[in-house]
């Protein structure tokens, strides 16, 4: 059976962007083209909405800046910045849904309308809906104008501790848990701390679709996370090397994480 197209949607705060963040989805694709099933096409990274409101939160702008300096050379990664563009947070079962629909829309357009350099050199106006900007800058280019795809599945990228909070009471709807199992999948990083496999055996739901939830043991185990770096950050101490160098700039020359004046918050317990 030939590999299934895999895009890989990796959802969260990037508050700053971390090498984690990047390697993430090294190892997922690593993983799921070495079982032979899926072959990955490209990357996503949606950081999700000011109203989201976690503690020391920066602007979507800020972080939507950083995420563009980390993937500036990337090859196969890149941002969506929809999530962060709309009037209030969104939950990841409707992200997942929209880059799915997204994709579909453009597999079944190149299919039925001519290429879209030639609309371009025709002049059409590429934007969805009347009035609605264009975030589609994610799409692999490999999907850009070919008309011989088959499906890409979308799917959620995420480290263990996002799949235990699925048990945090009022956090997330358990539709939308069985919705973003059985039709997208999970491919899950372990993380210090976490047990994934007693995660899904101990829920009903996640143990139904295990076959669509890939856990990737992270050998090479690095517990750098976005709140160690800040912490540091604030102390004085170095961030070299647990966020992208361009990114380290950015932090310095913005002055984030030095105190709470940037942050969309006060610091509360979240
Ligand atoms: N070291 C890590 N190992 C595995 N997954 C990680 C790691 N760091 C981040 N992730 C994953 O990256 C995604 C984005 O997470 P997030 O933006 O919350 O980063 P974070 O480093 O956990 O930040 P914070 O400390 O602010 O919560 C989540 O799915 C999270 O689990
Ligand atoms: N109900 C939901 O869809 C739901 C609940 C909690 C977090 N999330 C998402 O998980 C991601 C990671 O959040 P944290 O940074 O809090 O770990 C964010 O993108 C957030 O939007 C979604
Ligand atoms: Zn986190």
């Amino acid at each position: 059976m030939a590999p299934k197209d895999v895009l890989l949607v990796a959802c969260g705060s990037f508050n700053p962007p971390t090498i984690m963040h990047l390697r993430m989805f090294e190892i997922a694709r690593d993983h799921l083209e070495r079982l032979g099933q899926s072959k990955v096409i490209g990357g996503v990274m949606s950081p999700v909405h000011d109203a989201y409101e976690k503690q020391d939160l920066v602007s979507s702008g800020h972080r939507c800046s950083m995420l563009r300096l980390a993937l500036a050379d990337h090859d196969w990664v890149r941002l969506s910045e929809w999530e962060c563009k709309q009037s209030g947070w969104t939950r990841t079962r409707q992200v997942l849904q929209y880059h799915q629909n997204q994709l579909n829309s453009t597999l079944n357009a190149n299919c039925n309308s001519p290429h879209k350099r030639q609309k371009k050199f025709l002049g059409i106006d590429e934007t969805d809906d009347v009035g609605q900007e264009n975030f589609n800058d994610w799409i692999p280019d490999k999907l850009d104008g070919s008309c011989n795809e088959g499906p890409v599945k979308v799917m959620l990228l995420c480290g263990a501790d996002v799949l235990e909070s699925f048990a945090k009471p009022g956090l997330w709807n358990i539709k939308d848990i069985e919705t973003i199992v059985s039709q997208h999948g999970l491919v899950v990083i372990t993380r210090e701390g976490t047990n994934p496999y007693r995660f899904i055996y101990e829920s009903d739901v996640l143990t139904k679709h295990m076959s669509n939830i890939f856990i990737v043991t992270e050998w090479i185990s690095n517990e750098v996370s976005s709140t160690k770096v800040r912490r540091a950050h604030r102390r004085g101490d170095s961030i070299k090397y647990l966020v992208p160098d361009s990114v380290m700039k950015y932090i310095d020359q913005n002055q984030l994480y030095v105190d709470g004046s940037n942050s969309t918050t006060n610091d509360k317990d979240l």
